[in-house]
């Protein structure tokens, strides 16, 4: 009923970014999911990346906030608007969208019945003809081309800024699973947390970021890299210039990164023999932003013995998942009919 080209739409409603897949066109929109508040008036003032350009830099009476921090739907309100927002800008700017589309919102697990309604009927206010939720695994093994439909098991390891999802996937469910709130955000306040402790320097969210995407490493990197950073010296209260080195946040990183570790080893412990054993020939497969970081697939291979590999555009995994689950719309139905009847 709805296999008409492109009228498929799939977004990855994520704690960091939202993207939004059009079937037949891609990733159509990239932003980052930041809402700019005016606190007095409750009035939206930005969105997306305006909005987040604005974090740490506004004035009291506006704030600028992640409405899914942590991989949870913190404030349902701004989600839904932040929602509409992009749908609707997804129409405007690029023209593309089709009319009444079937939209299919990836969520992270674990939400409440509530919360996927709320998600859903968002999406219908945006215009959806109707819409449908997926959880955020299971649309991250998808868009790393894995064979969840089959009979085999797969695992799945997505990273991304509030949640790191772990699970084992077969016949298009989740076997087992965990999820930790441990993930991109807390190695960004784990860098910020260590350049306080080490040099009174209080930074910035986003410097933090910056210094794990351009020197940060799972494990001290063979080349010794620096970065400049800037900051407010906690001493003097004046601005303040250091050099960083790579090892420095490897260091920094290294408590946030075994988190990450454990939570993959106590999802293998839990995971029946037979599938093990396809991991095993197949390898763990790492998405979401996290699975940049440098070495972290060499580290999680070091300590679980198993093979271990990054999707092929870890950032992109979960919306492009989310699009092409709107293929096996009824094996979905039908499998989370199953799940129901065996709770
Ligand atoms: N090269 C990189 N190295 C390390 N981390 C990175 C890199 N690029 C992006 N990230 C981090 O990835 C995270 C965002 O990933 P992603 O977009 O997959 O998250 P999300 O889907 O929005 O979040 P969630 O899955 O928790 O809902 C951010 O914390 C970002 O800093």
């Amino acid at each position: 009923m709805f296999g008409g080209f492109n009228r498929e739409i799939g977004i990855d409603l994520g704690t960091a970014n939202t993207l939004v897949y059009v079937k037949g066109k891609g990733i159509v929109l990239r932003e980052p999911s930041v809402v700019a508040i005016n606190n007095d008036t409750k009035e939206i003032q930005a969105v997306g990346e305006a909005a987040k350009q604005m974090i740490g830099r506004t004035p009291g009476s506006i704030v600028a906030r992640r409405p899914m921090k942590d991989g949870v739907i913190a404030d349902f309100e701004t989600t839904a608007t932040m929602l509409r927002y992009f749908i609707n800008k997804t129409v405007k700017t690029r023209g593309i969208l089709p009319r009444k589309p079937f939209i299919m919102v990836c969520v992270p697990s674990g939400i409440t019945e509530v919360e996927k309604r709320a998600v859903i009927d968002a999406a219908k206010a945006a215009g959806a003809k109707e819409a449908g939720t997926i959880e955020e695994p299971l649309a991250a093994a998808i868009g790393a081309n894995l064979p969840v439909w089959e009979p085999t098991g797969s695992m799945i390891v997505d990273i991304g800024g509030g949640t790191t999802e772990v699970a084992v996937i077969s016949l298009g469910g989740i076997v087992s699973s965990r999820s930790v709130r441990v993930a991109g955000d807390e190695m960004d306040e784990a860098i910020a947390h260590y350049i306080k402790k080490m040099y009174n320097l209080m930074i910035g969210e986003r410097t933090s970021e910056r210094l794990k995407i351009e020197i940060g490493s799972a494990i001290p990197p063979e080349k010794e890299e620096f970065m400049e950073i800037k900051g407010r010296d906690l001493v003097t209260g004046l601005p303040k210039t250091i050099k960083v080195s790579s090892t420095e946040i490897a260091e920094a990183l290294s408590e946030t990164v075994n988190n990450i570790i454990n939570a993959v080893k106590m999802t293998l412990e839990k995971t029946p023999p037979e599938l093990a054993a396809d991991i095993m020939d197949r390898g763990i497969v790492l998405a979401g932003g996290g699975a940049l970081l440098r070495n972290l697939d060499r580290l999680l291979s070091q300590e679980t013995g198993m093979p271990v590999l990054i999707a092929d555009n870890p950032l992109d995994c979960v919306a492009i998942g989310t699009g092409q689950s709107l293929q096996h719309r009824e094996l979905l139905q039908n499998q989370s009919k199953r799940i129901k009847r065996t709770k």
